[in-house]
């Protein structure tokens, strides 16, 4: 199912039942406000109330996966002028009340060969009501700023999106964050790239209203271009950000530019309210959800046998790896931990050890004879040609190893299902190739900084140096398949495994379902 529909609708009390029933047909959803011909054409802010209550309601009863999108373009118009220019083609129309002769019309000028749906039988539903005047701020400008990340649109986008446009008439002026600016919100790595956010914003915008001058600019900085624009008349903020918007003020007088009309909207609350998700509804919340989801799809590894299927698990220094490794073997995979092959090949005696002593001297070695790592790490880490020569020679005799051991398990009487490569640095040494797809734990530096020292009792700059030496978090991020995050509590973490397991399961006896069926 990817298809769009147009809802006409009359009466937004009912709306929440009407979204429940559209859902199942559509995932993309234009709202086409029917209001009574007497009140075309009003200022389009008498709407704004309307259309941020059915946002916001929409939210109790579908989740974000309808997209909806409420039309402005055709308030601003005579009530029989209004001919609707969509940008994706619509394949069904619904309407919550008996408007035949309207349908029939849409029908016949957006070309849709459906016969409409009427929801339910609405007879002496109310018109819909435009706020009465005194109770809003009404004015429009021709020029109209925001700023703001706009990571994935959500309702609270929205909202904030269509109380700009409805108080602009000429151009609307958006900044969008780079990552300059993101570097300190929840899970900056899976906030899309500034160029995918703008195109994102762009398209909604001309959905919704096609009649405006859309200005969408990456911005370095808080204010971006309010501070030297003089073709600016209000700023749009949310309340929130209300001091931001004084701020722009401050800075505009001191440039001597005009002042601007600051309209401030309410914050949507959030329907979760867990102590990990934030209490409104943001973009944050939504990363999180995506947590032990499916972030990007395996790529095809044809040459790799079916069974066992690899996951490589990697991430950042003190990110919580070897306790993902520990629950995904408690859930059933059978878990390969290269940093314990690497304990094995270190042993005397093995053609490793060997090489480790020849390169590095006797100094490296403890009073038993063994490779003492204490002695060895600080020989490596800050010391990037060292660290390269002990890659060179540890990396292939570790992947040896673990070859044989997947050649053990592939040949034994109950071969797993799955197997968790755990390889701190899998991606470094390129070891991806060797996986199904990879799943990667990351937490913000500064956390992986304090259990850095914690755990190895490192000083903060010496822990530091360690993190420097690692694939950074985005790079890891645009190599994996499934991100995870022990950033917050132990059940939090617990949680993202599970889905990511139970999502693994289903499409593994889905494959070999359509296996055995050919
Ligand atoms: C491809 C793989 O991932 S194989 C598994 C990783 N092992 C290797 O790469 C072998 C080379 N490394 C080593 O032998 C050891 O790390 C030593 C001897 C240098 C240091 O040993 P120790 O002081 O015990 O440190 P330890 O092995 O715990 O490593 C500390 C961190 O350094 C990082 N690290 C380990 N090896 C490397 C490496 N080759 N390059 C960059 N970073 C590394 C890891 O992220 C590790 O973090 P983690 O414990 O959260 O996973």
């Amino acid at each position: 199912m990817a298809s769009t529909g147009l809802l006409v609708v009359s009466n937004i009390k009912q709306l929440g039942q009407s979204l429940r029933s559209i859902e199942k047909y559509v995932n993309s959803l234009y709202i086409h406000l029917n209001v009574p011909a007497s009140t075309l054409p009003t200022p389009p802010p008498v709407w704004g109330r309307l259309i941020s209550q059915l946002y916001a309601d929409s939210s109790s009863y579908v989740d974000n996966k309808l997209d909806l999108r409420v039309l402005v373009a055709p308030l601003r118009q005579q009530h029989d002028a209004r001919t609707l220019k969509l940008r994706k083609p619509i394949d069904i129309i619904f309407s919550d009340a008996h408007h035949p002769e309207l349908c029939d019309r849409l029908r016949s000028e957006l070309n849709i060969s459906k016969p409409t749906i009427f929801l339910q039988d609405t007879k002496g539903c109310t018109d819909l009501q435009a706020d009465s005047g005194k109770s809003v701020n009404q004015k429009v400008f021709p020029n109209v700023v925001l700023g703001g990340t706009f990571d994935r649109i959500h309702i609270g986008h929205k909202i904030f999106l269509t109380q700009a446009v409805l108080r602009t008439c000429k151009r609307l002026v958006v900044g969008v964050t780079t990552a300059a600016m993101t570097k300190g919100k929840v899970l900056p790595e899976l906030i899309l790239p500034v160029e995918e956010r703008i195109a994102q914003l762009r398209e909604f915008l001309l959905d919704i209203d096609n009649t405006l001058q859309y200005d969408i600019v990456p911005i370095d900085d808080p204010f971006g271009p309010t501070q030297h624009d003089p073709e600016m008349d209000m700023i749009v903020v949310s309340a929130e950000t209300l001091r931001g918007g004084q701020k722009v003020n401050e800075i505009r007088a001191a440039n001597q530019l005009c002042q601007l009309d600051i309209f401030a909207i309410d914050i949507v609350e959030s329907n979760v309210n867990d102590g990990i998700h934030e209490s409104k509804v943001s973009s944050s919340n939504t990363r999180i959800d995506l947590l032990g989801t499916r972030w990007q799809q395996p790529l095809a590894r044809p040459e790799l046998p079916r069974r066992p299927y690899i996951i490589g698990l990697t991430g950042g220094i003190a990110s919580g790896k070897s306790k993902m490794a520990e629950r995904l073997g408690n859930m059933g995979a059978h878990v390969i931990d290269c940093d314990k092959v690497a304990h094995d090949v270190y042993e005397p005696g093995q053609p490793c050890c060997e090489k480790i002593v020849q390169h590095f001297g006797q100094e490296i070695l403890g009073s038993d004879g063994r490779i003492d790592r204490t002695k060895l790490g600080p020989r490596v880490f800050g010391n990037p040609q060292e660290l390269q020569a002990l890659n060179a020679i540890v990396w292939p005799e570790i992947r040896v190893e673990v070859n044989r051991r997947l050649a053990v398990l592939r040949a034994g009487a109950h071969v797993p299902k799955v197997v968790v490569l755990e390889a701190a640095v899998l991606l470094k040494a390129g070891w991806e190739t060797n996986c199904h797809e990879v799943w990667s734990m990351i937490v913000p530096a500064e956390e992986a900084i304090k259990r850095i020292m914690e755990r190895n009792k490192l000083s903060e700059s010496e822990a530091k140096n360690r993190l420097a030496q690692q694939v950074s978090n985005v790079d890891i991020v645009s190599k994996s398949q499934v991100i995870f995050s022990s950033q917050w509590d132990y059940d939090f973490t617990q949680r993202q495994a599970e889905r990511a397991w139970q999502m693994l399961t289903k499409e593994l006896e889905q494959a070999e379902r359509m296996s055995s069926s050919l």
